[in-house]
């Protein structure tokens, strides 16, 4: 007989909607103390269910993949994404062609990747070196980076930071429909959209959409007009679409588009994270730039090598990243999910059609996982006997299974090149005004570290 399941009483209409609000991670730890490591809560109009632990999350996603690879179907969705993208496409053919394309497409555009990803490295390297000895705010620059990255994979495009075009794109991306507060009520609340305001927002995001898809199939022509012989996704996209229908252009723009929303801000407030954990811990910085210095004499060579993964050696860094991102994972509970068919998990029935909320951090911070220490920025866990690194599955920024990032090899490999080139190349430390920042953060959208500045000092001048 299936288990009841229990969860924290709803308020009406909204649910648990408000203990969601910040730092949701947590909140569920709480709940789950006393509801147990799968539990029910309703969001806002959509009945919901928590899953915490390693065991909940891995048996949904990755052994019952089909029945809970689902995202919600909500009014607001359909008029930011058309159903088309990735990130928030219902589970189905569409999605699935897609995904396969991003891919192949990614597996085909390595080198273009990894060509982005050098030429962001020396990039950042240019920007600290002119302002070295100065307090900086490092996050617009890793995001012009990661941002660069992108438009290097999809039309092998660089722009400079502050340029319009490079605002015009940033600011489609994040200032428009999802930062308002309208988005996230109308999302769980659909009905909200007959009240004042909120119709006129469903509209406005439709045509915000449309605005976007514009200048992505801009930046997509003026690709195909240019005489370049480096292989990027408007040249795949053509290649497997010969004469591609409005209906494929516009899903093409989208996916561009989901890249430029899902691999940007987050990738570069991943690096910030791991590089004030750093900052926090002296002696790891120390240990990292020690490694650096054993296995590469020039900061150019481990740029090149570290970019292609002939990484051997960095055993240390790999280990710096892969706690960062566990004790600071920016996406603690993942994007949504939604169950495709009745199924189950850990014994308990769940219906069609329920919001799966899968909480990462839980398995992050598992008390018995990262005894005695969970809470404690220590690299060294991810080392065997012989100093080499080892992945731990207990650590799972991307999430895991049939919809986890579809972008891992490209962030992951980006934040280790700009990693490894910054702490070669610089002495870094926390500006004397930031030397009181804490590493809790705020987790309203993406888990982002509190503004700080920091100071890079250059340890071989001349040399970039
Ligand atoms: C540190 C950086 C990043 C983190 C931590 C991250 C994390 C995630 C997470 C947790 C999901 C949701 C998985 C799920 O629903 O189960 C996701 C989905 C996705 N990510 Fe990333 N991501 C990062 C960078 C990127 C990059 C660089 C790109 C692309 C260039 C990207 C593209 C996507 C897309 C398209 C999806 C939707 C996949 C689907 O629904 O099939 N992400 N990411």
């Amino acid at each position: 007989m299936a288990k009841k399941m229990d969860g924290p009483t709803p308020w009406p209409v909204v649910g648990s909607l408000l203990g969601m609000i910040n730092f949701k991670e947590k909140t569920l730890i709480e709940w789950a103390e006393t509801y147990g490591t799968v539990f029910q809560l309703k969001m806002g109009s959509y009945n919901a269910v928590a899953l915490q632990g390693y065991d909940a999350i891995h048996e949904a996603f990755v052994a019952k993949a089909k029945a809970f690879s689902g995202r919600i179907d909500s009014e607001i969705l359909q008029k930011f994404r058309n159903g088309k993208g990735l990130f928030f496409a219902p589970y189905g053919e569409f999605w699935s062609n897609w995904r396969s394309f991003a891919k192949d497409s990614f597996s085909a555009v390595h080198k273009t990747i990894n060509e982005g990803i050098i030429a962001e490295a020396f990039e950042l390297m240019k920007y600290f070196t002119a302002n070295a000895d100065v307090p900086v705010d490092a996050l617009p620059h890793f995001e012009n980076a990661t941002m660069n990255v992108v438009l290097q994979t999809c039309f092998s495009l660089r722009l400079d930071e502050n340029s319009p075009k490079q605002r015009e794109i940033y600011n489609l991306t994040y200032d428009g429909a999802i930062s308002s507060p309208k988005f996230s009520l109308l999302l769980f609340l659909p009905w909200m959209k007959w009240m004042p305001g909120f119709c006129g927002f469903l509209r406005e995001t439709e045509d915000e959409r449309k605005k976007c898809v514009k200048v992505i199939l801009d930046l997509a022509d003026q690709r195909l007009n240019e005489q370049k012989s480096s292989q990027d996704l408007v040249t795949c996209f053509y290649q497997s679409y010969q004469s591609p229908s409005e209906f494929d252009r516009e899903s093409f723009a989208l996916l561009v588009q989901d890249y430029l929303f899902a691999g940007t801000a987050t990738t570069a407030n991943q690096l910030l994270w791991i590089l004030l954990l750093l900052l926090k811990n002296a002696k790891c910085l120390k240990k990292l730039q020690e490694e650096l210095d054993q296995t590469f004499t020039d900061v150019g060579s481990l740029i090149r090598d570290s970019a292609e993964g002939k990484d051997q050696g960095l055993n240390y860094a790999k280990a710096v990243m892969e706690e960062g991102t566990r004790l600071r994972p920016i996406a603690p509970t993942s994007n949504m999910h939604t169950t495709t068919e009745d199924t189950s998990v850990a014994g308990f029935e769940i219906k069609k059609g329920t919001v799966i909320i899968p909480n990462l951090w839980s398995v992050h911070h598992d008390k018995i996982k990262w005894a005695p220490d969970p809470e404690t920025f220590r690299p060294e866990r991810h080392l065997d006997d012989y100093g080499n690194f080892q992945k731990s599955d207990h650590v799972m920024p991307f999430s895991v299974g049939w919809r986890s990032c579809v972008g891992q090899r490209i962030a992951e490999s980006e934040n280790l090149v700009y990693l490894v080139a910054l702490v070669k190349s610089f002495d870094i430390s926390l500006a004397e005004e930031s030397n009181d920042i804490d590493i809790t953060g705020d987790s309203t959208t993406l888990l982002q570290p509190n503004p700080f500045k920091v100071v890079f000092k250059e340890r071989f001048p001349n040399q970039v």
